[in-house]
């Protein structure tokens, strides 16, 4: 992906050319990344700058490197006697000491540029953990504490990153101010749905479009605005009511190179390779876990009913309803389900159907257990499916093999060491054979734990560190089965 998008133009005076824009490489090239995937970005782009770069520094997922190694990626890896320097911190996505060494190296580069200079910074999702310089008097754990209690009450990242940009140095702008005058070239992967730059990673390059007000909003919102510690309260009370204008970023060019919908497309390439007839739902999906899990309930209730031939009646059009206002109400931005629906009429029953969607959605947590967004959701899907066919001994549900699957991009789903799971409508009944009630487990947010018990841990998706991060993926597979 990188490699497609830079290049370096060595004749006459160096550029660095970015999907067609050209920056010029008067004299020093430094380049500093931050994120779960910036390994392989900075790989490739040593690879593509060669003797040009003088030197870098990137902040990596601890324990990244060794996970890519195991899974036989080395072209991930930066080669050996590398200009680049990788520090590993944020364990379970959250800023540590190492992270905080790493930012502070980042901060002291970027302050010594001068206006000959060019950075070139590698962003992409988990950013914001990797790249923590609270403003004093505020530390690290303090900070730490109130994004780790803002994100369990079910703060969207939005509201999450609003919060970390007005605390930080070098989140919400902070870094590209600092490099001035240097030539700042951010190249981003999203993991942010609609790919706002001031939000992704906390927008470190981008010009904030937030004030101390929306700050306060959101504390006020989560009920942690009396509950702050003092420096926090010093901070937010001496903090510009202004963001930094946007004329300020005329050094500083922000450019997209990929996101959840590239990956999609993959995914798409690859089951159609497997023989599914394959079709992308949507790239943002978002909202709450359990109204997201009614969605795909919904839509796989859908399908079976056109596979049936039940497609038509009354039965199909209530769905349908449900179906479109419950789309509506998630606020699922650029998704036509009317259009969405009539090429699912096309397809099947013939060939069996791959839907695929990603996004991010939201849990706010109730218990104490261990889980994250996706191993939830598949939980909660398998839940619903078993209620649909549980209720009605004539579902259309029954004449179908169904496989619904969520994982996140970047390998790890919330604190746990799995990308996600997976679930089959019979997952309730199987698990109850075994002792286990989803109901209780997903009362505590347990979810991983359940996972991990329920058929020693098969319906897990465990993939490692994967070196990329571009949101959640879910894939539902529906096959009608042989009639007797
Ligand atoms: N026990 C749990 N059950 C369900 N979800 C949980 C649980 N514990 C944490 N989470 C969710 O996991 C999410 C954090 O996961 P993760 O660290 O993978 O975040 P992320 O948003 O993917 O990170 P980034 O975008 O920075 O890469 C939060 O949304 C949180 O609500
Ligand atoms: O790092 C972050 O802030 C999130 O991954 C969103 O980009």
């Amino acid at each position: 992906m990188l490699k497609r998008a830079l290049k370096l133009q060595r004749d006459g005076c160096p550029q660095l050319l970015v999907k067609g824009q050209a920056f010029p490489v008067k004299r020093d090239l430094y380049l500093v990344g931050f994120g779960k995937a910036v390994l392989g970005m900075a790989a490739a782009a040593e690879e593509i700058l060669g003797d040009h770069l003088t030197l870098g520094i990137i902040n990596v997922p601890l324990g990244i490197q060794e996970s890519l190694k195991r899974a036989g990626m080395e072209g991930m890896l930066l080669k050996p006697h590398s200009k680049i320097q990788v520090i590993e911190g944020a364990k379970n996505n959250l800023p540590d000491e190492e992270a905080l060494k790493g930012a502070a190296a980042i901060l002291e580069l970027a302050k010594g540029l001068t206006a000959d200079d060019l950075l070139l910074v590698l962003i992409s999702g988990g950013g914001s953990a990797l790249l923590p310089a609270p403003i004093p008097p505020i530390i690290l754990k303090e900070k730490e504490k109130l994004t780790k209690m803002l994100a369990s009450r079910g703060a969207a990242i939005q509201e999450l990153n609003i919060v970390r940009k007005t605390l930080s140095m070098l989140k919400g702008g902070g870094l590209a101010q600092l490099a001035h005058p240097a030539r700042v070239v951010s190249l981003i992967l999203s993991d942010v749905i609609g790919d706002p730059l001031d939000i992704i990673a906390s927008g470190p390059t981008a010009p904030s479009s937030h004030s101390v007000q929306d700050c306060i909003q959101i504390l006020t919102k989560y009920n942690l605005l009396h509950d702050l510690p003092k420096s926090v309260e010093m901070v937010l009370s001496s903090s510009p009511t202004k963001p930094t204008a946007p004329e300020n970023y005329a050094h500083v060019s922000n450019i997209i190179l990929g996101s959840n919908t590239l990956a999609l497309e993959e995914a798409k390439r690859q089951a159609e390779g497997l023989g599914y007839a394959a079709l992308v739902l949507s790239a943002a999906v978002q909202g709450e876990v359990s109204r997201v899990a009614t969605l795909y309930c919904q839509l796989i209730q859908l399908v079976c009913l056109g596979f049936a031939s039940l497609g038509k009646g009354s039965l199909s059009d209530e769905l349908r309803r449900n179906l479109l206002q419950l789309a509506a109400e998630l606020h699922i931005p650029t998704l036509d389900l009317d259009e969405f629906l009539q090429a699912l009429r096309g397809l099947g029953p013939v060939r069996p159907v791959c839907i695929l969607a990603g996004g991010e959605t939201t849990v706010q947590l109730q218990g104490t257990g261990k889980g994250g967004r996706n191993q939830e959701l598949a939980l909660r899907v398998g839940l619903g499916l078993h209620k649909a066919q549980a209720t009605e001994a004539s579902s259309p549900q029954r004449r179908c093999e169904i496989l619904f699957l969520s994982g996140g991009t970047d390998g790890q789903d919330g604190p746990t060491e799995a990308a996600g799971a997976f679930c089959t409508p019979g997952l309730v009944a199987e698990a109850l054979q075994e002792g286990l009630d989803v109901e209780a487990f997903l009362r505590n947010n347990d979810s991983y734990t359940f996972f991990r018990q329920f058929q020693g841990g098969h319906h897990l998706l465990v993939t490692g560190l994967t070196g990329t991060n571009v949101m959640d993926i879910q894939a539902i597979l529906i096959r009608a089965m042989e009639r007797s």
